[in-house]
């Protein structure tokens, strides 16, 4: 394995072997020496950004690059309201303002867009159409930032950011918690009884389950909770609604039928906090670092990992599997069985400044067959 010591901080996420294992695309590494070539130039800015507690960066232009981007514009009709960028956009010219621009999946009024202003306050959050375009677009130097969401209390993880968060470089430099608080959105003069079909994102679907099948309504799965709204309005639908934000009802001129219609009042989602560069980990505050690893097939195998944290009492918050794509099967010494490989991505909680994660990690990648530091960043406590 080619890896480069934990010890050295500022570059912990190079501690990784052949990218092959990993299922990486091939793509991977003219990122990697893209981002390279501006790694001097950006990593003081970014660091120093990264730990201001809270980022009011002064806003110099209202417009954005992406042509009828308005932040603070609301709108009743949706052909004024921003596109989100797409993949095919991402080679637009790269814009020289000062105001932190943030990434987000989804349309305005979506949830990802809150989380955005939440984690960087005034910034200028820009839609992106689907999460790999988000990732890129901060690749690309056409973002700052991305926020994206990573797991919900009542949904679970969101697995394609997992396993995008592999596939590119970016570190985690900042998690937010934000609390999910859905309605029942419909063109006015529609009543909850016209309602035979509710549209969403998939995840505010499944937070609402009970409501939904209270009502007897058929779901039906999009891209976001605001762009379910925007397509409510958009075509004037009588027989369906929408799930989303009350943010997503004044934007997209809805009404609002149902407040609180999700199945916990507890619905919190947390959201990841992406750049191109690591920040300086600390131990002023409670901070937490999260990994991805792979591991070879035999008993206990997985045990001697979690070990080395329980070992250094170390505290863990989240484990995920995700299958080895590249690679998914694998066979097994003793008989012709095959069995899945698997990615395990762990939360816990220390700062990469602390000798015991250093030392935990340090004995990890002695029977690790891949690790790779994802970012060690300060823990959202604001929902303690
Ligand atoms: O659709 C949105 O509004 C989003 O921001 C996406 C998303 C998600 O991907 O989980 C974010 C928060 C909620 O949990 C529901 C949906």
């Amino acid at each position: 394995m080619a890896a480069s010591r934990v010890s050295n901080l500022t570059h912990y996420s190079i501690f990784q072997s052949s990218p092959s294992d990993a299922g990486l695309p091939t793509s991977f590494k003219v990122v990697e020496a893209h981002s390279k070539r501006y790694r001097n130039i950006s990593i003081q800015a970014s660091l120093q950004r990264e730990n201001e507690p809270n980022n009011n960066f002064q806003a110099l232009e209202s417009q954005s690059s992406l042509g009828d981007f308005q932040s603070d514009v609301v709108s009743k009709d949706p052909n004024t309201l921003p596109r989100p960028l797409s993949s095919t956009q991402l080679s637009s010219s790269v814009s020289d303002r000062s105001r932190l621009r943030v990434a987000y999946q989804g349309v305005r009024g979506a949830y990802s867009e809150s989380a955005a202003q939440k984690a960087y306050p005034n910034c200028e959050a820009v839609p992106c159409e689907q999460f790999d375009t988000a990732f890129e677009a901060v690749e690309r130097w056409l973002v700052d930032r991305a926020v994206l969401p990573i797991e919900n209390s009542l949904g679970g993880s969101i697995h394609r950011n997992y396993d995008l968060l592999l596939r590119h470089s970016l570190h985690i430099v900042g998690e937010v918690k934000y609390a999910v608080r859905h309605c029942l959105l419909a063109n006015h003069g529609v009543k909850i009884e016209d309602l035979k079909r509710v549209l969403s994102h998939p995840q505010a679907l499944a937070q609402c389950e009970n409501t939904l099948t209270r009502l007897g309504l058929v779901r039906e799965a999009v891209d976001d909770t605001a762009g379910a709204a925007k397509h409510v309005a958009f075509h004037k639908l009588e027989d369906a609604g929408a799930v989303a934000s009350s943010a997503a009802a004044e934007i997209y001129g809805l009404n609002i039928l149902a407040q609180d219609i999700q199945d916990d009042s507890d619905n919190i989602t947390r959201f990841l906090m992406l750049a191109r560069e690591p920040i300086i980990p600390g131990t002023d505050r409670a901070f937490k670092t999260s990994i991805v690893f792979s591991l070879e097939e035999g008993p206990g195998v997985l045990f001697k990992a979690l070990a080395v944290f329980a070992l250094r009492q170390i505290n863990l918050t989240k484990i995920e599997s995700r299958p080895l794509r590249k690679q998914p099967l694998r066979g097994s010494d003793d008989n012709n069985t095959k069995y899945f490989d698997y990615l395990f991505y762990v939360d816990f909680e220390a700062s990469m400044a602390d000798q015991s994660a250093q030392n935990a990690l340090g004995h990890l990648n002695e029977f690790a067959t891949f690790l790779r530091v994802l970012g060690s960043y300060p823990v959202d406590t604001s929902m303690a």
